[in-house]
C-alpha cells in the first residue's frame, strides 16, 4: 500500500524513506527541496518536487497512487528562526499541515503519521517528560507543531483518519553507508555545528548560556539517533495498519546530556580541541528536556539500538567527513 512521505528529501525523512523502501514499501516523496536534497531520496522512491500546501497536487498524488498512509515530515525546524519569523512557521508548519490533512480527509487516506517535537514541552522540575504532562511550548516553532497535533485530534473525531504523533527529542547522528545525514542548509543544531567545528569547517562553537540551573550551567537535551527514529515510523505504520488507535508518543532515550557534555564527547571522539566560546542564553531554549519513552516502547514495540552519545557523535563525524551532497 503506497505511502506519501512529505519532506522525504530531508534529514529524518530520507532516512525513513530508505528504511521503508528496504522493507518493500512503495513510497512517493513530496518535497519542495527548500532544505532537502534530491540525492538524499532513495533511488527506488519516486520524488515529486512540490509544496505540501499545494492542495491540488497533494489530492492528485493521493488519488493517482491510492495512498494508504501519509508520513508528514515537511516543515521548518529551527527554533531561533521561528522567533525571528513566526508567520513563516505558522504558514509552513501549521497552515500547510491543515491543507494536507484536508487533502487526506478528502482522499480518504486512513493513516497519518506526524513529526512533532519535544519543543511542545517546557522544562520540568522532575525529568523525564511524559506525553500527558502539560504542554507549554517556548517558541513559535513548538506552538506551530502543537496546533497541528490538535488539528489531527479534532479531525480524527469526525473523519475516518487515525494518526500517530511522534514527538521527537533532539535528533542527531547519520547513516553514512546509506548516504543519509544532516546536510540541511543553515542547520544550527549543536552536534552538527560542533562536528563541523571539530573538522575545521567552522572556527568555533558558541555555548548559549552557562547560568542555567543544571549541574554545569548548560542546557540538557535527550539526543536520539536518526536510525532509531526511522524505525519508530515503520512500527507506527504497522500499528496503524493493524487497527491501532490514535497515539501520541515521545521518541527519545530518556537520558539527558548537557551542552558541555556533548562538546567534550565530540572533542574526545574527534581527537581535537574545540574553540568553545561561552555566550548569552538563546531565546526560546527550555533548560532541560528529556523523554520518558515508555509509551513508544509499550505501544510501538520500539527498542532503540544505536543509542549512545558516542555512536551519535561518531556517525555524525563520519558523515561530515564524506558529505556526498
Ligand atoms: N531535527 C530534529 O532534531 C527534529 C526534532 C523534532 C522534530 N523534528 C521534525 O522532523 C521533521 C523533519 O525534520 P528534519 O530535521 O529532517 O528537517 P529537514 O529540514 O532536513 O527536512 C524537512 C524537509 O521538508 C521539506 N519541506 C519544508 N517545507 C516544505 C513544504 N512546504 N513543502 C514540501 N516540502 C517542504 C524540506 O525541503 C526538507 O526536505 C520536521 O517536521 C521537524 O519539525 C525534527
Ligand atoms: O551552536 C550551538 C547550538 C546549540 N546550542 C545549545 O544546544 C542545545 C540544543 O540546541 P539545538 O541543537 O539547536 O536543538 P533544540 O533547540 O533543542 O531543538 C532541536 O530539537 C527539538 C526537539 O527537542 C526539535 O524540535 C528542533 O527542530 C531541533 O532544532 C540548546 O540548549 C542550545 O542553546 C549551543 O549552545 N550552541
Amino acid at each position: 500500500m503506497p505511502i506519501l512521505v512529505t519532506g522525504g528529501a530531508g534529514y529524518i525523512g530520507s532516512q525513513t524513506v530508505s528504511d521503508l523502501v528496504d522493507a518493500g514499501e512503495t513510497v512517493v516523496v513530496l518535497d519542495d527541496l527548500s532544505t532537502g536534497f534530491e540525492a538524499a531520496v532513495a533511488p527506488n522512491a519516486r520524488l515529486v518536487v512540490g509544496d505540501v500546501g499545494d492542495a491540488m497536487l497533494v489530492s492528485s498524488l493521493i488519488a493517482e497512487h491510492n495512498i494508504d498512509a501519509i508520513i508528514h515530515f515537511a516543515g521548518s525546524i529551527v527554533v531561533p528562526e521561528s522567533i525571528a519569523d513566526p508567520l513563516h512557521y505558522y504558514l509552513n508548519n501549521t497552515s500547510k499541515t491543515r491543507s494536507l490533512i484536508e487533502a487526506a480527509v478528502g482522499g480518504r487516506v486512513p493513516h497519518f503519521i506526524f513529526s512533532s517535537t519535544a519543543a511542545v514541552y517546557d522544562s520540568k522540575e522532575l525529568l523525564p517528560v511524559r506525553e500527558d504532562d502539560p504542554v507549554r511550548p517556548q517558541s513559535p516553532y513548538g506552538r506551530s507543531k502543537l496546533i497541528s497535533e490538535w488539528m489531527l485530534e479534532d479531525v480524527s473525531r469526525v473523519h475516518p483518519l487515525r494518526y500517530t504523533v511522534l514527538r521527537y527529542f533532539n535528533v542527531a547522528g547519520a547513516d553514512p553507508q546509506k548516504g543519509v545525514g544532516q546536510a540541511t542548509k543553515g542547520a544550527s543544531h549543536l552536534i552538527k555545528v560542533a562536528s563541523e567545528a571539530a573538522l575545521g569547517k567552522r572556527q568555533f562553537v558558541e555555548v548559549f548560556g552557562t547560568d542555567y540551573p543544571t549541574p554545569d550551567g548548560t542546557c540538557i537535551r535527550d539526543y536520539l539517533h536518526v536510525r532509531d527514529l526511522a524505525v519508530a515510523h515503520r512500527l507506527a505504520l504497522a500499528r496503524l495498519r493493524t487497527g491501532g488507535s490514535n497515539l501520541t508518543a515521545n521518541c527519545g532515550y530518556g537520558r539527558g546530556y548537557s551542552v558541555m557534555e556533548v562538546l567534550r564527547a565530540i572533542e574526545r571522539i574527534a581527537g581535537t580541541k574545540l574553540d568553545i566560546r561561552k555566550t548569552a542564553r538563546r531565546a526560546g531554549d527550555p533548560v532541560a528536556v528529556v523523554a520518558d519513552p515508555s509509551l513508544a516502547r509499550s505501544e510501538l514495540g520500539w527498542t532503540p539500538i544505536f543509542g549512545t552519545l558516542d555512536a551519535i557523535v561518531g556517525s555524525t563525524l563520519e558523515w561530515e567527513r564524506v558529505r556526498p551532497y
